[in-house]
This record gives structure tokens, sequence and C-alpha cells, in this order.
């Protein structure tokens, strides 16, 4: 698709969760329309785990609870959504961590299952395993807006720079996590893992973060963020419920690529970073 604009204004809801799915769902209805009222977006971000993180309220996509009210609100609003993640019902009763896209017209444009779960034992500070609950997805997820390519992964998937480099390598301007670190690994490597990515590899790199509950089992780190591809963070969100509207210009990508040309000065004849997935994109 050719390019039909160079910038892209986003919104990126960061909010609050509580164990009711319909409750939140409702609250990212409204949040939704807000923002579109107010700033017009082409494009909204919802988090990690937006709905509900658990087996007990995993559905099927497209046809789930969640799936149905997400498309109506992007064929109401006329915005694409990246629908943060749910917990997916899949083939022989796997439950996944998986992000949806929907276009203006309310059409599933695809879906990201989680690549990387995350399994971690932090001494004295978070141990999680998410793989004891989920299962791991299997392919790469790149969506054209308007002639952009955005690359999906989801929280962990971020810390995998070949991950990032294979989405960079199929020519995406910028990478899309939902996402929600916690408040050991948050505070360290936050915005450390975003400013690295969106540096290796001269994208915008944006996160929608779950808002912070001191009251939560995990505590969201919050901080919902977007880097641009001089690796700067262009704009970021505090720890509560709030919408951050940023500007995306697409003409930088091309500029930093251009002024620290890296990708053609990298000795591939030493070194590769290979697509060995069976869908390649
Ligand atoms: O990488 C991290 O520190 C946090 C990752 C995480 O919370 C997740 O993938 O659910």
């Amino acid at each position: 698709m050719t390019k039909s604009s160079n910038i892209m204004r986003l919104a990126l809801l960061q909010l609050m969760h509580c164990n009711d799915k319909v409750a939140n769902v409702q609250n990212a209805a409204s949040k939704i329309e807000s923002a579109v009222k107010e700033h017009r977006p082409r494009l909204i971000v919802l988090p990690e785990w937006f709905n509900a993180p658990f087996r007990s309220y995993s559905e099927t996509i497209p046809d789930g609870y969640t799936s149905q009210h997400l498309s109506n609100l992007a064929r109401k609003h006329q915005v694409y959504i990246v629908g943060g993640t749910i917990p997916e019902l899949g083939e022989n009763d796997a439950v996944y961590n998986t992000c949806t896209v929907w276009s203006p017209t309310g059409d599933l444009v695809a879906k990201h299952r989680k690549l990387h779960l995350f399994d971690v034992d932090v001494k004295g500070g978070i141990r999680f395993k998410e793989s004891e609950m989920l299962c791991a997805g299997n392919d790469f997820t790149i969506i054209d807006i308007d002639g952009h390519k955005i690359g999906i992964g989801i929280c962990y998937d971020i810390r995998f720079e070949e991950m990032a480099r294979l989405y960079r390598n199929a020519g995406c301007e910028m990478i899309i996590y939902p996402a929600v670190f916690n408040m050991t690994t948050g505070p360290l490597h936050w915005e450390l893992v975003q400013r690295s990515r969106a540096n290796d590899n001269q994208l915008f790199v944006v996160t929608t973060s779950q808002a912070r509950d001191t009251n939560a089992n995990y505590v969201s780190y919050g901080h919902s963020m977007v880097v641009n591809p001089w690796a700067m963070v262009q704009q970021s969100a505090s720890e509560g419920e709030e919408t951050v509207v940023a500007d995306i210009d697409f003409s930088e990508v091309e500029q930093v690529r251009q002024q620290i040309p890296i990708f053609g000065q990298r000795r591939i004849d030493l070194y590769a970073t290979e697509n060995k997935s069976k869908k390649r994109e």
C-alpha cells in the first residue's frame, strides 16, 4: 500500500482494571469514546489483559464477547484499535495471551499470540510462570495502516531483540507492545527496553500499560510510552488512568535511517537474524 500520510495520531489508553470483565470492557468503551471525541486519533491502543487475565474469562476470537465489542467500537468510531490483550480460547482447549487488531470497518485485521511467555524468578522481586497457565504463539504479526507497516508484540516479547529485528527487516516503522511491567522490572527496564528496541531498529516503539492498582496481586508499573526512532521518549504517562495522545511523524524514521545508516553497514557476511517460523512475513 502506498503511504497516504506521514502523520498518524495515536491514543494510548492506560486503563484501570478489575476482576469484572464486563466492567473492564465498558470502561474501555467509554475511554475510547472520549478519546475519539476529544482527539480524533487514527489508532487507539489498549493495555495487555485489559479485559481479564484468567482462563475462566477466555473467549474465542473473533466471535467472543470482547472481540465483538471491539469490532463494534472500531466501526462506530471509524478508528483502528489495537485491542490490548485478552485470554483467547484456542484449539485443543489451549489459552493464549492474544492481541487483536480491528479496522475502522470493524474487521479483524490480525491477531497476535504472545511469543515469549513471562517465566522469571527475580530473587527478592518477582516470581512469575506464565507458561503454567498459557501457551505461546508461533507467528509474527505485521499490520499495515495507511501504508505504514507496524509490528505487534506483547509485553515480555519486547525483551527479545531478534523479534524486533525481524520486524525491522520486514519494513516496519513502528512496533506496538501492549504490556504490563511490574514494580520490580518496571523501574529497572521499562524505559530502557523501549529505547533499546527503538535505537537498535530505528523505528517508533509504543507501549500501553494498565494503570497502577496498589491493591492488585500484580501491581502494574504504568508509564505507557511512545519512543521515537532517535530513541527519545516522545511522550509518556504517569501511573494512573490516563490517555496519552501522540502524533507520530513517520518521516523521522527515514531521517534517522539516512543519517545513521547502520542497516547498510551491518556485516551480514558474518551474522544474520533469520525468520524460521512457518508463516513468513
Ligand atoms: O519483562 C518484564 O519485566 C515484564 C513482562 C511481563 O510482565 C509480561 O510479559 O507479562
